[in-house]
């Protein structure tokens, strides 16, 4: 052994000892040792012994290195990089330049001279069996010489194993599988072609040893120890890349199965057991190998978990992922709710908060199912005047003006279940119209804080989609009388909203019609009371709307009620309001069902269902009662004759 390459061994050592280097130069520099221990180890300078032991010791050093989580001695702590290389982005290891370039290995003194032995017959420069004589004067790369040039560009068919070969031959193709190498993965590939240059040799006692990254047939005279990593290093890939070159070669070469199949199989032959590290490294080589991940290099997946520790839980020097998202994600997101956002085309809403425009125009323009005026029963007095009020002035704007010009707020009262809310969709249906359908309730309730905004909105909104009628169901509880007890809120929405009746009333061009409904007319406001200047009694029905409501009903049902027995039917319901007729009529429809046998429900079929009977309307007579009271219906008529501007 030379003392030059004695002192260059020992000069590395030292550096790397020294804590000096930075750890790609240490990263580095192991990789010079394990390349030097697989140089003269082929050459046959080194016993296979000591070449399982060296490679050993500086497969664990080097891979100590690239796995360290500490940023000051290994290369593999920084999660973001990690992460940077799945998204194929340029990262920190691939700013990392390894000085093993192909110029800088042939340029050197030791690989000149042994290219010229090579070229000239000559045998090994090194005396054999001593490591350290393959270093040399070399700083890194020792397994590279010139045959691998050329071989590479006429790279001979692989051998089968055990296949004799010439020395010579022996010295390129342990290059050559270098060159393959580098189109070709530096796992199990790679190994492969190592393995093939490396059953060259003169036969080797084996096994040697399984380094836990190294997927290495153990039981192949390939070289000892050969790691990943190592690996990579002799497949001069100085740049990424070159590298993301040989990741992508990596599956294709995969698919070449007599080499891969070599390669995975012999090292079982040899010996059975595994590490669980390295059959990890197996299974995650074979799955990504198949499952190459979008943007990413195939075959890369399984290397990035080794070298790079992507799948590492996080730790202290993980990327922290923020909770809140980041500027650009919330003006992203921003953009996104702008673009939901209700668009308000009309200029005059324009000051209003599209929200509240948004819910007006999806919640309170109302959609309910139509109802004809033919639909209410009685009421012939209330029908009569909302159309003269409401649907000729729609129809006829010309003629209704001045004096005849309709007033500007209908009040409906009367006992609960007469037909109010029935009128106001009606209206909706049969005035052609823009309807606004609010609950009073809703108002306070829901939207607590913005009721006067609400109110001031919806008065806008019904201003530009004019003729509109605006109806308010249960009326009192949003203009009841006003009382020191009372909420602020409340007070500010009634205050709101006669301000914009008051509007409503006084612009004679604008046709909008407020119409309120209540079935306690005594609390509302006198302010409010005047503004609603129509104030309309929807009494109970008399016998003839009842007898129509139920003859409605019934015609949507099969019934043997006769006429005698229907005149009896609505004889027998004098105070009923018109919720309560409807709900005799369910009472009665169900009397036939409840006739039926328990055990023939199940089979029956609807035309076997008996039609209904006056019996059934006896029977639910029994349960049905009217909802109003006399004395509540005395109140109504004595505030009608009050207030009321019905006949
Ligand atoms: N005149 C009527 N003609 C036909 N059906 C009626 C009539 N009056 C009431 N009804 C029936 O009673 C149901 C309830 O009517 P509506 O909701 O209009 O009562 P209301 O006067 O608004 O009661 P409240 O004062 O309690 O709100 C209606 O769905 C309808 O089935
Ligand atoms: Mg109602």
């Amino acid at each position: 052994m030379s003392g030059a390459h004695l002192d260059e061994w020992q000069r590395r050592s030292f550096d790397i000892s020294s804590g000096s280097c930075t750890p790609e130069q240490t990263a580095d520099a192991y990789r010079a040792h394990i390349l030097s221990i697989q140089y003269a180890w082929a050459s046959s300078q080194i016993s296979q012994a000591a070449t399982a032991s060296l490679l050993r010791t500086y497969s664990e050093h080097y891979a100590a290195v690239l796995d360290s989580d500490d940023p000051n001695t290994g290369l593999n702590n920084y999660a973001e990089s990690a992460l940077h290389l799945a998204r194929s982005q340029k990262n920190y290891s691939d700013k990392w330049e390894s000085s093993l370039t192909m110029k800088s290995v042939l340029e050197l003194p030791c690989v000149q001279k042994m290219v010229q032995a090579q070229t000239g017959g000559g045998g090994s420069l090194v005396a054999p069996a001593d490591v350290n004589l393959s270093v040399g004067q070399e700083s890194r790369g020792s397994c590279v010489s010139a045959p691998f040039t050329r071989v590479r560009s006429e790279a001979p068919p692989l051998k089968p194993i055990g296949q004799p070969q010439s020395k010579t031959e022996v010295n390129n193709t342990v290059c050559n599988s270098a060159d393959t190498s580098a189109e070709r993965p530096r796992g199990s590939e790679g190994i492969s072609g190592n393995q093939q240059s490396f059953s060259r040799l003169p036969a080797r006692p084996q096994p040697l040893f399984s380094h836990p990254s190294s997927v290495l047939p153990q039981g192949s005279s390939g070289p000892p120890g050969g790691t990943q990593n190592y690996q990579s290093s002799c497949f001069l890939n100085s740049n990424s890349t070159k590298r993301k070159n040989f990741y992508s070669a990596e599956r294709a070469d995969d698919d070449r199965g007599p080499h891969r199949g070599q390669a995975d199989t012999e090292p079982r032959a040899a010996s059975n057991f595994k590490t669980a590290r390295e059959q990890f490294i197996i299974d995650q080589h074979k799955k990504h190998s198949h499952q190459p991940q979008k943007g990413q290099a195939p075959g890369m997946a399984a290397t990035v978990k080794k070298s790079l520790g992507a799948n590492r839980p996080r730790g202290a020097f993980s990327k922290f992922v923020s909770p809140i998202p980041r500027q650009e994600e919330e003006e992203g997101g921003a953009s996104r709710m702008s673009s939901q956002e209700p668009q308000i085309l009309d200029e005059r809403l324009k000051n209003f908060e599209p929200k509240i425009v948004e819910l007006i125009m999806s919640e309170i323009m109302d959609h309910g199912p139509p109802v004809a005026w033919d639909d209410i029963a009685g009421l012939e007095f209330a029908k009569t005047t909302i159309k003269e009020i409401v649907v000729w002035p729609m129809l006829r704007p010309d003629i209704f003006t001045g004096l005849r010009g309709p007033p500007k707020g209908i009040l409906l009262f009367g006992p609960p279940g007469t037909g109010k809310t029935l009128i106001g969709k009606c209206i909706a249906c049969q005035s052609g119209a823009t309807f606004f359908s609010i609950s009073a309730s809703s108002l306070t309730s829901k939207w607590v804080g913005e009721g006067e905004k609400m109110v001031r909105a919806l008065f806008a909104i019904a201003r530009c989609h004019q003729p509109a009628v605006i109806f308010i169901d249960e009326i009192d509880s949003l203009l009841s009388q006003r009382t020191d007890g009372e909420h602020d809120s409340s007070r500010r929405i009634k205050t709101e909203f006669l301000v914009q009746l008051d509007g409503a009333a006084t612009a004679a061009e604008d046709r909008i019609l407020v119409v309120g409904a209540t079935n306690r007319p005594q609390e509302i406001d006198e302010a409010a009371r005047r503004r609603l200047a129509k104030r309309l009694y929807i009494p109970l029905p008399e016998a003839a709307a009842r007898q129509q409501i139920v003859t409605n009903l019934m015609a949507r049902e099969k019934n043997q009620l006769r006429e005698h027995e229907l005149e009896s039917v609505v004889a027998a319901t004098e105070g009923f309001s018109g919720a309560d007729m409807t709900q005799l009529c369910r009472e009665a429809a169900l009397g036939p069902i409840r006739s039926i046998q328990l055990s023939d429900i199940a089979t029956i079929t609807a035309d076997q269902v008996r039609p209904i009977l006056y019996s059934d309307f006896q029977d639910a007579l029994k349960t049905v009662r009217p909802s109003v009271s006399s004395k509540d219906l005395e109140l109504y008529e004595e505030w009608n004759k009050t207030f009321g501007c019905g006949r």
